[in-house]
Order: C-alpha cells, then structure tokens, then sequence
C-alpha cells in the first residue's frame, strides 16, 4: 500500500482539516508530522484515519501543528528530512503551506523525495493558483471588522478610522477584504502613495458626504522595503504623519493575528474540500512533483518549477478599485 506523509508548513489558516480528510483513499496509508518540516526529523509520526478528522473537519485549530524553520533553507536539511521520510518507508510527503513551503518542496523535489504541494495561506499570493486555503475565511473576518468600524462611525459619526491588515508582502487580502467590505480606502504595498496622497482621498470623501472614512492599510503598504516578517503597526506611522495635515485624531485598529484562523467559511470548506479530492486522485494515480492548485473554478496540477511568490494582484479587482478612486498612489510596476 502507498504511504503518504503530510505536514502543514508556514502560518496556520483555515479549511486544510477538511482537505485532508477529502485525500483520504482506501488505498494509501497515512501518517502525519505536528511542526512543518522540521517536525519531520524532530517529531514522532503518527498515523490517522479518516474517523480522527471528524471532530476536527469544521474547526480552525489545526490537525497538524505547523511551524516555520529554517532548516530547509540549509544545505543539509532537504537531505535531513529526506532520510527521516525513508526511515518510516514514506512513498510521498504532502505539503500545506505558502509559497515558502513551496520553495521547501521543490528542494525536497530535487533531493529525490515525491511531493505534492497544497496551496495553504490566508495571503493568496501564489502564483500559479486562484485560491490558497484559509484566504476566504481570513476575508470574511476582515469583512466583518470594516462593517463594525462603518456602525461605530453611524453611531458615533465624523471619525476617520485606519485598520492595519495581514497579508505580508501582498496587498491581496486587504483588496479582497476592502471590496468585501465596503472600506473606503485601500492602502496597497503594489501601490506608491504618499501621505498628501491620503489626505486629498479623505478629504474628497467628506466633500462627498461620506461622515466616516475607513481606511484599510497593509501591514508593508508604507515603505515595503522597510517592512520584514512579523512587522506590525506602521498605521501609527501613518497617522503620525496625517494627522497634522488634516488636523484631526484618527482611530486606530489593528486586529493582527485574529485575522489568521477562526473556524473555517462555507467557500474556503468547499474548495479545501475539492482540493483534496483532486489530491487522492493523483495519489491513487501515483502522480507527484505539482501543486495543487485552482484555476478557472477548478482544482488543476500545476508544475512545482512554476509556483513562486505572486507578484502581482487580482487585476480585474485591483482595477475596478482604482476605477472607484478607493487605492491612492501609482503601481510601483508601472511604466507609466
Ligand atoms: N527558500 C526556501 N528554501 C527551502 N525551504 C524554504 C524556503 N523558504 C521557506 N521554506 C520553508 O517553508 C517554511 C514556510 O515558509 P514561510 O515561513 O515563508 O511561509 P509560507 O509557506 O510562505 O506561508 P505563509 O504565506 O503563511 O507565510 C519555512 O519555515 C521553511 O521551512
Ligand atoms: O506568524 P508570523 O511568523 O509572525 O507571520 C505573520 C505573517 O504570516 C502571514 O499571516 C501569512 O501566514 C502574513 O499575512 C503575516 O505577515
């Protein structure tokens, strides 16, 4: 029988149970590792069923810890976990996780290992995939922050607020949320702004009628390349700099690792839940070296040699916002 190892890599985020119960076949073994890929050559595997993701399928915590480490990112470590998979007879590893988890499976990939990737991360910002698990939760959240902020600017009106979102170095979880939501401004690492740049958007919206404005601003929007992992707060420095020029206070929200897990949404458990399907297609076929990814509604394979960080945006939203003046500043790819 083939035996599949499977860990998750790289921030948590919301739906991978409900894959990993939907890759269940009758005719693989499976074994999991807590801790991402060092927990391969410093944890004790264990192996599961279907029946051990039951009470876990619809909840936020996840069934395999994960972890980040830098010990794929050494020249021995590929070869460390390489070795620790052999010692249990592990045919094919599966990995969740970003496009960090990707780089760390394509190394496997190299040193000889069979190995799936599964899009995992609440950024969506992986080239090669529509969808990556946990997105649309970490939406829905954010989503539900902006409708609080608009009710407490009802009730209590004239206030400008800022909130600061999850996303690393993409601006596509604050685009998705900001639409979602209905924020007024959208504050985008793609985007080059400046602080007048803010103020004249704020201020035409209160000319417009608008009582209070929501801001939403990517934690690496201001100065990206002052920005590294983990960095939060830069809505102070921005309000630091505003306030002065529009000669009010302006409300700070910072919802941080909040927006990361919660039980997954409906969208984000269909999807994990198709993905994993398509998953125990391959491993009944005994396919390997490709992401799992999503395109045109579809679960599809895509070559390991091809994911990488997603520069870019969903155009069609990025540009339907831009049309509707909610992101300030000039694309920082732009020739213009
Ligand atoms: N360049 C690389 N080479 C090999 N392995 C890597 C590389 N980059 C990352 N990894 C492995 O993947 C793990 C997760 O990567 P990272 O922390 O970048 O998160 P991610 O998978 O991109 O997910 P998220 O989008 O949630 O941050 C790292 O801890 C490391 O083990
Ligand atoms: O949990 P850490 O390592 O502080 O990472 C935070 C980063 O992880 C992400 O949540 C992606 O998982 C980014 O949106 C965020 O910038």
């Amino acid at each position: 029988m083939l035996k599949a190892a499977v860990i998750t890599s790289g921030g948590d985020a919301s739906g991978v149970n409900a894959a990993i119960r939907m890759m269940i076949s009758v005719d693989v073994d499976y074994i999991g590792y807590h801790g991402g890929f060092e927990g391969i050559v410093n944890e004790t595997p264990f192996s599961f069923t279907k029946e051990d993701l039951i009470s876990w399928y619809n909840s936020g915590d996840l069934f395999l810890r994960s972890g980040r480490t830098d010990l794929m990112k050494t020249e021995t470590g590929p070869l460390q976990v390489k070795q620790a998979l052999m010692e249990q007879q592990v045919d094919v590893l599966i990995v969740f996780g970003g496009d960090g988890s990707a780089k760390g499976a394509l190394k496997l990939k190299e040193s000889g290992v069979n190995v799936i990737h599964v899009p995992m991360t609440i950024d969506n910002d992986i080239e090669g995939t529509d969808y990556t698990i946990g997105h649309k939760t970490a939406v829905e959240y954010i989503q539900q922050q902006i409708i609080r902020l608009r009710q407490t600017g009802r009730n209590l009106g004239g206030r400008v607020f800022i909130m600061e979102t999850f996303g690393g170095m993409s601006g596509q979880l604050t685009l998705a949320s900001g639409i979602a939501g209905n924020a007024d401004i959208l504050l985008l690492p793609e985007y080059d702004f400046s602080i007048s740049d803010i103020a004249a958007r704020i201020t035409q919206e209160k000319q417009a009628g608008r009582d209070s404005v929501i801001i939403l601003c990517t934690e690496s929007a201001f100065q990206p390349d002052e920005y590294k992992n983990g960095d939060q707060g830069v809505i102070s420095k921005i309000s630091e700099q505003l306030e002065p020029l529009l000669g009010e206070r302006i409300r700070q929200s910072i919802p941080g690792y909040t927006q990361r897990c919660g039980d997954p949404n409906m969208e984000d458990q269909l999807c994990a839940a198709r993905l994993g399907d398509f998953v125990r297609k391959k491993l009944e076929e005994e396919t390997y070296s490709f992401m799992a990814g999503w395109k045109d509604g579809s679960p599809c394979a895509v070559p390991l040699e091809h994911v990488r960080k997603k520069e870019g945006l969903d155009e069609e939203l990025a540009q339907a916002a831009k049309y509707q003046h909610l992101i300030p500043g000039e694309r920082r790819d732009s020739d213009e």
